[in-house]
């Protein structure tokens, strides 16, 4: 009896196991493809552009500050691998007005071709207690880090729409996760980017469009060495539990989910726990995924 229900299990792991590449994407192709990294010029932005860059995709930057885009620029062309690729700066800010957005990224596909990956990095983050934090930060930060992301897509999802594909990738954070003290103005920005990360992948998935939700850990950034100079010690010390990354690691992770079309991207075994314990309903992108959460959400 006990034999026979094991050889059963055994049996239903190897069905789904046999029909999971029914279920997840191609892998996109990296070389010749169009990349539009938001936040390209500094810190994960600009590794994920320098990650996609080496793999042979043409780059669109976007950033505010015109020296930082050129020089990243400069950089990245260090790493090209053919000498047709290219690197493309817009200097525009993702957070103001929609119609500017819609036609710096106008521009970049008449120059480019059409956007295959888009990847939603432009973010910013101020920490303190609820009390301390300037009112206008709360604003600032939503506009930004989610309004920031909202308009690149909104600007280019009828395209892929069109051509039956493409990737977008939001880049929240591990405080995107969890509230955590002192990201009273930071953590409901990144929560609100899975909402509409989950609800557009519901809407695009029969146009082989894929979603993926990044949720990186502190990492060595411009960025996150200036919040860190007004840190509350409290923050600090609840993000010692979890390491700080490299921004080149981050960035391979988050470059590899997108090709694969995973929707959940994770760094390091505590990204992993985090994952797992907030997964929700969010989508699975592969059948391992949705049984592991199973099986080990009680136990976290
Ligand atoms: N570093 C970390 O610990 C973590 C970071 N993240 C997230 O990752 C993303 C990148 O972070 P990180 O690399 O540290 O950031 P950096 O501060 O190093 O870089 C931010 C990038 O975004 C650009 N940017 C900022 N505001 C705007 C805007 N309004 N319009 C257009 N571009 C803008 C900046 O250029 P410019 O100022 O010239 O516009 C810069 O290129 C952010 O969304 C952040 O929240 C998530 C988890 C951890
Ligand atoms: C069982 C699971 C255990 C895991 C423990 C996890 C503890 C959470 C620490 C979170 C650190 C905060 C990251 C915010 C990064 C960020 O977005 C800013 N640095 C941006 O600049």
């Amino acid at each position: 009896m006990l034999l026979l229900a094991a050889a059963f299990i055994v049996a239903i792991v190897l069905l789904l196991y046999m029909v999971s590449p029914l279920i997840s994407p191609k892998p996109l192709k990296l070389p010749g493809a169009h990349v539009v990294v938001t936040g390209g010029s500094s810190g994960i932005g600009k590794c994920i552009a320098i990650e996609c860059y080496k793999q042979g995709a043409f780059i669109t930057l976007i950033a505010r500050d015109e020296n930082k885009l050129l020089q990243t620029k400069k950089e990245i062309e260090k790493y090209s691998v053919n000498d047709k690729q290219v690197v493309l700066c817009i200097s525009v800010d993702v957070s103001k007005d929609y119609e500017q957005v819609e036609n710096v990224l106008k521009q970049a596909q008449e120059k480019l071709g059409p956007v295959d990956l888009l990847v939603n990095c432009a973010g910013t983050s101020v920490t303190g207690k609820f009390e301390d934090i300037e009112v206008n930060s709360f604003e600032r930060l939503m506009a930004v880090n989610y309004l920031g992301s909202v308009y690149p897509s909104r600007a280019v999802i009828s395209t892929m729409k069109e051509r039956r594909m493409g990737r977008i990738v939001f880049v929240s954070s591990q405080a995107g996760q969890l509230g955590l003290f002192g990201y009273t103005a930071y953590s409901p920005t990144k929560f609100a980017l899975r909402g509409l990360a989950e609800a557009l992948q519901m809407e695009v998935k029969p146009y082989n469009i894929y979603i993926t939700v990044a949720y990186p850990p502190d990492t060595d950034t411009p960025g996150f060495a200036e919040e860190s100079k007004t840190k509350p010690l409290e923050t600090k010390l609840i993000s010692e539990t979890s390491s700080v990354c490299q921004a080149e690691q981050v960035a391979r992770v988050i470059v590899k989910d997108a090709i694969q079309g995973n929707f959940n991207s994770f760094v390091g075994s505590d990204g992993y726990m985090l994952s797992i314990l907030t997964s929700g309903m969010s989508p699975v992108t592969s059948i391992t995924e949705g049984l592991q959460q199973v099986r080990l959400a009680k136990v976290l």
